[in-house]
């Protein structure tokens, strides 16, 4: 994105790198050194009474304060890639200071309500032995849109990591979801045994199916999965497959309304009913005929569904067409197929963070909650982590490289969307990405295109569907490039480029540019900013003949600090903005 630097008073960005800086010495000191042991009953209090005023705060106007986080980047460490299996347990008493515990876990239960601020949330943890410990959970800390942290499960912390808060106080912290396991509450399960009739089976597995779909019924999505779910575990052993069916048929409905596409289609696909043949039901008689299409179309809407919002809009095309010929009289169907072969970015949340990037010493906007966004998206739908993943981030994945999932579950690393997300989203709305991140989104294929000042394609969008726009002939073979930022002043376009994506641009047009004399190149910049002066008023400007006067004037100006013969052939940016206010003006007079 073009604009994501944050101009903050001198005095706040000192504030912020200081304590920043600080608070990591003060981490790097205490490495190593024993934990302290917590009193319970205080910590218990302590958290208690922090959400209380968390809750008070969401309903008044401290949640401003909060809603603009200040977070820390640039200390990456990749997720843990083992499954809880292969990990030694370890006990709270056994933490050391700022330290990843690798090769151990931790089980936890929650000990105290959950403080839930905007870009965290907090609680007091306790393990078997009695200890009490902070555990914090940083952005990714709801789960089917409910705080992760706010349950009665046991938690397992994978390879946790023990070090301090912003404010100094230590903590167990949660940077990657995947490093944290939640058990299922497996407390009113009562297995079957492996010899139970199948009359008894199937009573079982109905009795699940039922509570999945009264669970369903109350919105109550984790609930409905896990119901069908634990059903679908016992109609796998029954002698007839329509109960499995039924089951897989009604999860991969859950599962798209839990953004859960790869398990949708999975399912839906899983629920065919193979005979009669797939022809269009022309004797309305044959009720039995007509019920499979009817439920076949069903799961063929279900498919399309999951693989266009995965991207994939041919699969997603032809599961729709299935459906049509299924049901040619279904209006829904219609609808669903024109729908195929849109482009979709992965937009969402407009949550915004102020970061302070220890590596390169800035302090930026940054979209947090597309970084969320996505970091979900991945997580529920393991079949986009290696497109986004693929993608150019400074943070390569360290030892987790490339890993996706363990036993548990997929993998992903929160510091490698972060850097994704930087070097790659662009805003929607505006061409050049400005706007803030509330708006930006990741257009995973638009990603791979490279930056030229000299392009020879544009993005436009419509919606959050981006175009990409070829503005000149592009010969087969020849890549296509466009413009990141289109600053007409060289110094100002070469700062955005290397700040935001971290690269120096070597077009030929930044290569005449660079080769201008100094002088000329403040020149030109001082006449830029004029020109953008000038806009700035000329829409309010009452004579509008003067104005445009003086806007041709100002053009000659720039124009004239480009050498005819060196720029024979190349944009003249410092131009572009004066042209289009020209052309736009002397098309209204
Ligand atoms: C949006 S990505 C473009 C795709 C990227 N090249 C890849 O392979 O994933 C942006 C990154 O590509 C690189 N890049 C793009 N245009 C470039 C250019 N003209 N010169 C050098 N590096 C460029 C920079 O590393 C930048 O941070």
């Amino acid at each position: 994105m073009a604009s994501n630097t944050v101009y903050l008073t001198e005095q706040e960005v000192q504030r912020i790198r200081t304590t920043v800086k600080e608070n990591a010495k003060k981490r790097s000191e205490l490495r190593g050194n024993a934990r302290e042991a917590r009193g319970a009953k205080d910590a218990i209090s302590q958290a208690t009474g922090a959400a209380l005023m968390a809750d008070m705060g969401s309903m008044t106007m401290d949640k401003a304060k909060e809603s603009i986080p200040a977070l820390a980047v640039g200390q990456p460490y990749p997720p843990c890639t083992k499954s809880v299996k292969e990990l030694q347990p370890m006990k709270l008493a056994d933490l050391t200071m700022e330290t990843h515990h690798r090769g151990r876990q931790l089980s936890v239960k929650r000990a105290s309500p959950v403080v839930m601020l905007t870009s965290r949330s907090w609680t007091m943890a306790q393990d078997e032995a009695g200890e009490t410990e902070r555990l914090e959970l940083l952005l990714h800390k709801t789960r089917h849109r409910k705080d992760i942290l706010d349950s009665n499960s046991t938690f397992i912390i994978k390879e946790p990591y023990f070090t301090l808060t912003e404010e100094g106080e230590p903590t167990l912290r949660i940077d990657h979801p995947s490093d944290l396991v939640v058990l299922p509450n497996t407390q009113d399960a009562q297995p079957l045994a492996p010899d139970a009739a199948p009359e008894e089976v199937e009573k079982r597995a109905t009795s699940h199916k039922q509570k999945g779909n009264a669970a369903l019924t109350k919105g109550d999505l984790p609930l409905a999965h896990a119901s069908y779910t634990a059903g679908l575990a016992l109609a796998a052993r029954l002698p007839t497959p329509d109960l499995a069916r039924d089951l897989h048929r009604n999860r991969a409905h859950v599962n798209l309304l839990l953004s859960q596409f790869d398990a949708a289609e999975a399912d839906a696909l899983a629920a065919l009913i193979p005979s009669p043949p797939a022809e269009p039901v022309s004797d309305a008689n044959d009720d039995a005929s007509l019920r499979t299409a009817e439920l076949n179309a069903k799961c063929y809407f279900r498919a399309g569904t999951a693989a266009y919002n995965l991207g994939r809009f041919a699969d997603a095309r032809a599961h729709f067409e299935r459906q049509l010929s299924l049901m040619p009289q279904d209006k829904g169907a219609t609808a669903n197929r024109t729908r195929g072969g849109e482009e979709e970015g992965a937009g969402g949340g407009a949550l915004t963070a102020v970061t302070y990037d220890i590596r390169d010493d800035r302090i930026r906007v940054a979209p947090v909650g597309l970084e969320r966004a996505i970091v979900e998206r991945t997580a529920k739908n393991p079949s986009l982590i290696g497109e986004v993943m693929g993608l150019y981030g400074d943070w390569d994945g360290g030892e987790g490289k490339g890993i996706e999932s363990t036993e548990d579950g997929p993998v992903v690393d929160v510091f490698r969307v972060h850097d994704i997300v930087a070097r790659n989203a662009f805003g929607a709305g505006s061409k050049d990405g400005q706007g803030g991140g509330a708006s930006a989104g990741l257009w995973i294929r638009a990603a791979y295109l490279n930056h030229s000042c000299v392009p020879n394609a544009e993005r436009e969008f419509v919606g959050d569907l981006m175009i990409i726009r070829a503005i000149k002939d592009i010969a087969a073979g020849e890549e296509i490039v466009h413009s990141y930022d289109e600053s007409g002043d060289y110094e100002a376009r070469q700062q955005a480029l290397m700040t935001t994506w971290g690269f120096e641009c070597a077009c030929a047009l930044c290569a005449a540019e660079k080769g201008d004399d100094a002088a000329v190149r403040e020149k030109r910049a001082k006449l830029v900013r004029e020109g953008d002066e000038f806009l700035k008023s000329a829409g309010s400007s009452t004579n509008k003949r003067l104005a445009i006067v003086k806007a041709k004037r100002l053009l000659a100006a720039i124009d004239e600090t480009y050498d005819e013969k060196k720029y024979r052939g190349l944009p003249r940016l410092a131009t572009r903005r004066l042209q289009q206010w020209l052309t736009a003006a002397s098309a209204r007079r």
